[in-house]
């Protein structure tokens, strides 16, 4: 399944003891297994209708998914794992229990949901970085590669660096960059980067990004929220935004205060059984 393009393998890993990170990397090769950007598990859960667990490409666990989240919720209803007329899903995952309100079609399929994404963490213990007021930036440039950024930094529970530039996002080598930001040092659990262009008076803005454990993706749902709340708190925004990535459009919305809500599509590519 995909959401914008971020696409993972979805297991229904009820009763299922397995080495997931080894799992994950062996299903995500795109030549010699599957092909995803990593592996999301459906688990029971003791607090919500079902537990999302997540690991990335490199079988690194991710605290959570944005776009994954929202396939999950599709892919309990087709396997009978929630009940599919639910209006809304709670799924626990490591950034909380969140809440998923599915979006149907006419047939009643599923073919999108808004998700409430809680709260973002400015002062975030996993991006630790200089504080100017409620604007968690880096004081100091990041020098990267003869590159010299202002970063802003959020958590949605995984850490995310968000830098606005004028460079078109497409011709900024973040093939090279990325792994760079990812690894640096500043970041004690690593980081999720996003580069964003502005666009229509901070209504649209052009987003591409690198992922943590999974380098870049198509969308980033967690990435998206980011970058609307680093936007909004730079004043280069305002409460709602259109995220133009590379495999898709999401919306985000954050008035400032309280959770991020999250909206984009769900697509289901295929099911298939996996043979030992
Ligand atoms: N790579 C991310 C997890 C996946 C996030 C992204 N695919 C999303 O849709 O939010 C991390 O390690 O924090």
């Amino acid at each position: 399944m995909h959401g914008a393009g971020n696409d993972y393998v979805y297991v229904d890993a009820r009763g299922q003891e397995r080495d997931w990170p080894a799992l994950s990397v062996a299903m995500s090769d795109r030549h010699l297994g599957v092909g995803s950007d990593g592996l999301i598990l459906a688990l029971p859960s003791e607090k919500a209708d079902l537990r999302m667990r997540m690991f990335n490409a490199d079988g690194s666990e991710g605290e959570m998914c944005g776009n994954g989240i929202r396939c999950l919720v599709s892919f309990a209803f087709d396997n009978g794992i929630v009940a599919a007329e639910k209006s809304q899903v709670l799924v626990e995952t490591m950034a909380g229990v969140l809440d998923v309100t599915p979006l149907r079609d006419d047939g009643q399929g599923m073919v999108g949901a808004r998700v409430l994404m809680g709260e973002p963490r400015l002062n975030p213990p996993d991006v630790p970085v200089a504080i100017e007021g409620m604007d968690a930036v880096i004081d100091e440039p990041l020098k990267v590669a003869g590159h010299s950024f202002r970063m802003t930094c959020v958590s949605m529970g995984n850490p995310h660096a968000v830098v606005f530039m004028d460079e078109p996002v497409d011709e900024f080598p973040l093939t090279e960059i990325g792994p760079i930001v990812e690894h640096h040092p500043l970041f004690p659990a690593r980081v999720n980067f996003e580069i964003a262009n502005v666009l229509d008076g901070g209504r649209t803005i052009r987003t591409r990004v690198w992922e943590r454990g999974s380098g870049i993706t198509m969308a980033c749902g967690t990435g998206a929220c980011a970058v609307q709340v680093a936007a909004r708190l730079n004043g280069l925004a305002g409460d709602r935004a259109t995220i133009a990535l590379p495999g898709g459009d999401l919306t985000v919305e954050w008035p400032g205060e309280g959770e991020v809500v999250l909206e984009g599509p769900v697509a289901t590519v295929f099911d298939g059984e996996w043979v030992e």
